[in-house]
Order: structure tokens, then C-alpha cells, then sequence
């Protein structure tokens, strides 16, 4: 695994060798992730996808530095994680804006935290309310505006602070198919504003191929670990709607269907049998 990218940089992200346990009830370690090593470049679009519960989640919590590995090393450019990390933004599967704050607050927020005057702040917040297409809903709370509004607020709130490196876990899975398809172009477009190095957790292999440079796929749990990473060399750019229809697209879906099939064959078991000894 390459330490610095071509130009020399070090990669936006570096996991080498996580290994992450967690305690249970009985006292014996969990084991979520193993020997992983995932490295993402800056400005890289990296989707992780793999079945259900194989620590998808728990590895955006290692490199956001809300959570420690128990072995290995999480670096974010170059520099180890010890702590939650300036430059690096989290986009949940729910919504993260307050409820009793306007979009304007919400969406100026972070500059105002970081202590830019009100009226900059204010300024730098409509221009990102107009650009995910909100203009004239400044004044509206967030119980008034439909879910796909609600995301567009929240990459608005995260975009702003123009991040370095953006983590996003499930953001549109909430939201009904149309509007989730729409909302995925809507983010390449602004993600080609400022080009942060993106890690996107998903269970959609179409919506990872649609957007992404590069997928991970993640074998089943326990101790999951990185299976095979496939490059997504499709030109951008692209029309998430549309791209699916493309021959070099669905080749890539197959190819990487492949493995990822394997897996989830994996974690449907372990379940079914789970819950067959229940019901014993
Ligand atoms: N704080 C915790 N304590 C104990 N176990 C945990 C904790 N967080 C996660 N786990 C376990 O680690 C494994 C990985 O969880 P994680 O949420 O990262 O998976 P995931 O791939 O994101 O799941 P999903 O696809 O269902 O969203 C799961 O078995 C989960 O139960």
C-alpha cells in the first residue's frame, strides 16, 4: 500500500492494519474488522459497500476519530487520528440539523461557530442554500420541508466548511427511490465544487458504482476485512440516472457483484441460522 499518492501528498485517509473490538455483554471481545487497510487519495470518491453489519459504520467512526482502533493505524493526511478531526465532515442516515433552527442558521452554523461575523457567515450560507437548490426556503424550519430539502440542508451545513475529507454513512437511504437518485447527482455536482476526498457507505451497488472512483467491498463479519477494491474508471462527468445503462457499467456491476454476492451469501446465513437457534 502506496505511503504517499503520485504527487507526493500523503493519501487524504489511511487505515493500515485496523483491527476493532468490541467489548459484550459476557465480557469476550467482539472482533468487527480485521487487518484492514483502506487508503483513499485526495479529492477520491471511495464507496464501501458489504453486508449488512460487517462494520461499515465502525469504519467511518475510526477515521471521523469519534472511536480508536484496537490495533493498526487510522491517519488522516499523514497524521494519526487521536481525536475528531478538523477538515473532516459526517453525514448520518438521519438528519443531523436542529429542529428549531431555520435553514439560514442551520446551513450558517459552522462559520459562525468557527467565529466568522454574522453577516459573512450569512452571505457564504445563501450562496450554498442556492446551490442545493433552496433559494427562497432561508426562513423555513426543518419539520417544514420534505426529506430530500431536509438532505440538501444538511450537505449545505456540511459543505460550507468546505471539509477536506467528507464521510457520509447510508445519507439517502431514508429517502424514497426517485428523490434518493436525484439527491446522488445533485451531491457528484457539488462534490465537483470543492472535490473533498469522499468515503460513502452504502448497501446499493448501482448507487455506489454511480458515483464513486473507487469501491471497496468488505467481506461479512466477524472480522471483516477488505475483500477486493475495483476502480470505477467511468469519465465524469456522469449522470447518475443514466449511467446504469451504459455497457461498461453493468460490466462493472457483474464483476463486482461477483464478490460482493459471495458475502452477503455469507451474512444471510450467519442470520438465518441465528435466528433458527432462537426459534429452537
Ligand atoms: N459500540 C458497539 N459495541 C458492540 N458492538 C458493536 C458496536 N458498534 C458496532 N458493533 C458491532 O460491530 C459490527 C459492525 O457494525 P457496523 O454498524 O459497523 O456494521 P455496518 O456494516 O455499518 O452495518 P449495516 O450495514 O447494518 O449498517 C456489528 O456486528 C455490530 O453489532
Amino acid at each position: 500500500m502506496p505511503a504517499t499518492t503520485p504527487s507526493g501528498a500523503p493519501p487524504a485517509i489511511a487505515l493500515r492494519g485496523v483491527t476493532k473490538q468490541f467489548a459484550t455483554e459476557d465480557g469476550t471481545p467482539y472482533t468487527a474488522l480485521r487487518d484492514l487497510d483502506i487508503t483513499v487519495r485526495p479529492g477520491e470518491f471511495c464507496a464501501v459497500v458489504g453486508p449488512t453489519g460487517c462494520g461499515k459504520s465502525t469504519t467511518l467512526t475510526l477515521v471521523s476519530g469519534l472511536d480508536r482502533p484496537s490495533a493498526g493505524s487510522v491517519e488522516v493526511h499523514g497524521k494519526p487520528v487521536t481525536s475528531i478531526a478538523p477538515g473532516v465532515a459526517f453525514m448520518f442516515q438521519t438528519d443531523a440539523i436542529l429542529p428549531w433552527k431555520t435553514v439560514l442558521d442551520n446551513v450558517s452554523a459552522g462559520p459562525r461557530f468557527r467565529g466568522a461575523p454574522k453577516r459573512k457567515a450569512f452571505d457564504d450560507a445563501r450562496d450554498w442554500i442556492r446551490r442545493v437548490g433552496l433559494s427562497g426556503f432561508e426562513g423555513r424550519y426543518p419539520h417544514q420541508l420534505s426529506g430530500g430539502m431536509r438532505k440538501r440542508v444538511a450537505l449545505a451545513q456540511n459543505l460550507i466548511n468546505e471539509p477536506e475529507i467528507l464521510l457520509m454513512d447510508e445519507p439517502f437511504s431514508a429517502l424514497d427511490v426517485q428523490t434518493r437518485a436525484k439527491m446522488s447527482g445533485e451531491l457528484l455536482g457539488l462534490w465537483e465544487l470543492t472535490r473533498p476526498a469522499v468515503v460513502f457507505v452504502t448497501h446499493d451497488l448501482e448507487e455506489a458504482i454511480a458515483l464513486a472512483d473507487s469501491v471497496v467491498v468488505l467481506t461479512a463479519g466477524p472480522a471483516a476485512t477488505v475483500k477486493a477494491r475495483f476502480a470505477i474508471d467511468l469519465p465524469r462527468p456522469r449522470v447518475v440516472q443514466e449511467i446504469r445503462f451504459e455497457p461498461e457499467f453493468v460490466d462493472l456491476y457483474h464483476e463486482i457483484w461477483e464478490a460482493l454476492r459471495a458475502e452477503v451469501d455469507v451474512a444471510y446465513s450467519q442470520t438465518t441460522q441465528l435466528t433458527g437457534t432462537e426459534e429452537r
